[in-house]
């Protein structure tokens, strides 16, 4: 068995009186990719910001890349986050942002042209955010979080806006990250990316965390 790059042991987490998670237990291994399955509501959301460090358990424990996440950058360099707020400047065009994450991050996977490809955004490269489509805005944020290096990559629903033949990409990218060494856990509604993406299927079901496939 690989290193387990993911920890939690009985996390729990209560929101607005609510209990959410009641005792999730996962490890993630290096090089493996993970998808969180389960209705609307059931807290996949709420385990992804746990694992990002953005909310702290009430009871239990989170350990990535060997503790706890801790929301400062040296955390962030290795951790990427794809979520639902937007992470784009109005004022700069699609090459202007993977410029600008190449220019941060040290080391980016790929060179720009490569990513404008990669992502199907080649022929929108100097169009700027909020004239993309919902999709090729995804695609953007799927992209600029991809060309930065990362030891982990969490995604929450990142089939959101995605057409079906991007979607069969996106499992090949993350197939790749992860053959290089990434480690992967994303919430989806999508099986299909889900079993092209060949992860291992977690399903959060009355608060818990169980491997279906
Ligand atoms: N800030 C909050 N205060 C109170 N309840 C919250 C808060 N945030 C989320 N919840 C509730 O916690 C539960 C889990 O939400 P979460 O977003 O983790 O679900 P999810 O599985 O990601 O859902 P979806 O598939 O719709 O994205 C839901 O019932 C939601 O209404």
């Amino acid at each position: 068995m690989s290193e387990a790059i993911i920890v939690t042991r009985g996390v729990e987490v209560t929101l607005g009186g609510n209990p959410v998670l009641q005792g999730v237990d996962l490890e993630v291994a290096h090089g493996e990719i993970v998808a969180v399955t389960g209705p609307n509501g059931v807290g996949k959301s709420t385990l992804l910001r746990c694992l990002a460090g953005l909310r702290t358990a009430d009871a239990g424990e989170v350990a990535v890349l060997g503790g706890p996440p801790r929301d400062e950058p040296a955390f962030w360099r290795e951790v990427a986050l794809v979520a639902d707020e937007p992470a784009w400047y109005p004022g700069l065009t699609v090459r202007e942002h993977l410029e600008l994450m190449a220019a941060v991050h040290a080391g980016p996977r790929m060179d720009i042209g490569e990513a404008l490809e990669s992502f199907g955004l080649a022929s929108r490269a100097d169009a700027v955010p909020p004239a993309l489509s919902t999709g090729q805005r995804q695609r953007l944020l799927l992209a600029m979080t991809l060309l930065r290096p990362s030891r982990v990559l969490l995604l929450d629903e990142p089939e959101r806006g995605l057409d079906a033949e991007f979607r069969r990409r996106l499992a090949e990218i993350l197939t790749d990250y992860a053959a290089e060494g990434g480690t992967v856990v994303m919430a989806t509604h999508d099986p299909g990316l889900a079993e092209a993406a060949r992860s291992r299927r977690v399903a959060l079901a009355d608060g818990r965390a169980e491997t279906t496939v």
